[in-house]
């Protein structure tokens, strides 16, 4: 039986998800002849290190454990004693990481999953890709840091992962990547690849007000923690911004044009995201109402579109047909078009859900699964 130990940064939405379906997929796997390992799971303030790393890591109990202590509001260390595993603080889980990596790099393997959605965890990635082990990332924040970080991560590409970032589940980073190793030059890639902002606008022209949508975009696991990152087209940049990366452009986030959903006064500097939430959205419905209204009054509806294009990459608003391929979009569906030699014309298109912990961590689960070969 192959065994592929993983620690897991985050333990949110996403990364309990995972947890679930490593669970769930016990017997799946069983028959593939691959058992996964959880040795470690961390949140922002400590981290859990199963005793045995090298035989048996966490018991399915405690991970579910922990999955309902994390859901309940309740700390990491919570389910302490229902597990043979160490706690480890902030300041020590680094370093206990980075060790785990050392000992089990010249065995196993390891494989460190970031769930999480800080861009602190790049230098422990950065250490631990060094040492050997693979990284799979739902986190677009390590991948759009400093383009040196990007590099160096991206430069063990048999050992990193992260098709989550762009399109949850979706297969979107797998085909970008095949189309440039088939040297099949890409030219243009076009999309809506926020779920949040696809329902977002979907559910405005359905007369629905903006508030209310963001606040059911947020407990249906769509937005990022604090929604500003989608509503400001940050996250989206981000995806932008990564796929560009994989074309080779050495771009940085401070040169895409984005467009923000809302004004600065009502950004993370003013007010927290529970305000934001509560009373600033409010504010905000009447303009997206007559937005959405003045376009539907040409037969038009309004997308939030990505263009990665000639050395650039914009993202914003745009008034589009309603039955164009984007204009059709419902709910928190992606589209992405790739267009390239092969694809000139008639471009590559891959739709689907976009957004949500199961679709994400299930992109996650199928990445690690990808990674089998460099396991013993
Ligand atoms: N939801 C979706 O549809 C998709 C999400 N993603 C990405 O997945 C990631 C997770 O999203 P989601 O689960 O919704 O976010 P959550 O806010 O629900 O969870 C984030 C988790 O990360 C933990 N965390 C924060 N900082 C650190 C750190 N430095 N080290 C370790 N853990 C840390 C948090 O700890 P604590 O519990 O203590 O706060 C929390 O457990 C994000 O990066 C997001 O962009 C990607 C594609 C789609
Ligand atoms: N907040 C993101 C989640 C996936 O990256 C989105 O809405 O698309």
């Amino acid at each position: 039986m192959k065994s592929i130990p993983i620690i897991l940064l985050g333990c949110g939405g996403v990364g309990r998800q995972l947890l679930h379906h490593i669970i769930s997929c016990r017997s799946i796997h069983y028959k593939q002849g691959i058992v996964i390992k959880v040795v470690g799971v961390s949140d922002s303030r400590s981290l859990l290190v199963s005793d045995d790393i090298m035989l048996t890591g966490m018991e399915d109990e405690f991970l579910a454990a922990i999955c309902h202590a994390k859901s309940a509001g309740s700390p990491l260390k919570s389910p302490l004693n229902l597990g043979h595993c160490r706690l480890f603080t902030e300041k020590e889980a680094v370093e206990k990481i980075v060790a785990t990596a050392s000992s089990l790099g010249g065995t196993t393997g390891l494989a460190v999953v970031d769930c999480s959605a800080s861009a602190e965890t790049i230098d422990v990635l950065k250490h631990v890709s060094s040492l050997g082990s693979c990284v799979i990332l739902a986190n677009k924040k390590p991948l759009t840091c400093a383009i040196e970080d990007f590099e160096k991560l991206a430069f063990h590409f048999r050992r990193i992962r992260f098709e989550s970032t762009v399109g949850a589940g979706l297969p979107v980073i797998a085909s970008v990547t095949r189309l440039i190793s088939s040297g099949d030059p890409i030219s243009r890639i076009v999309g809506s690849l926020s779920g949040t902002l696809g329902y977002v606008m979907s559910e405005l022209e359905d007369g629905k007000a903006f508030s209310e949508i963001v606040r059911a975009a947020k407990s249906l696991g769509y937005t990022e923690p604090d929604p500003r990152d989608d509503l400001s087209g940050m996250d989206i940049a981000r995806k932008g911004l990564i796929l560009a990366r994989l074309l080779g452009w050495r771009i940085n986030l401070a040169d895409i044009k984005i467009e923000s959903l809302y004004p600065s006064e009502f950004g993370p500097d003013s007010m927290s995201t529970e305000d934001f939430l509560a009373k600033g959205l409010s504010h905000l419905d009447e303009k997206l109402k007559e937005r959405v209204a003045t376009a539907s009054l040409k037969g038009n509806v309004l997308r939030y579109v990505c263009v990665i294009q000639d050395l650039r990459c914009n993202v914003g608003i745009q008034e589009l047909p309603k039955d164009s391929a984007l204009g059709r979009l419902r709910g928190s569906d992606n589209v992405v078009e790739i267009y390239s030699r092969c694809y000139e014309k008639s471009p590559l298109v891959i739709q689907g859900a976009g957004a949500g912990n199961d679709t994400t961590a299930a992109g996650v689960l199928a990445d690690i699964i990808d990674l089998q070969d460099l396991f013993a």
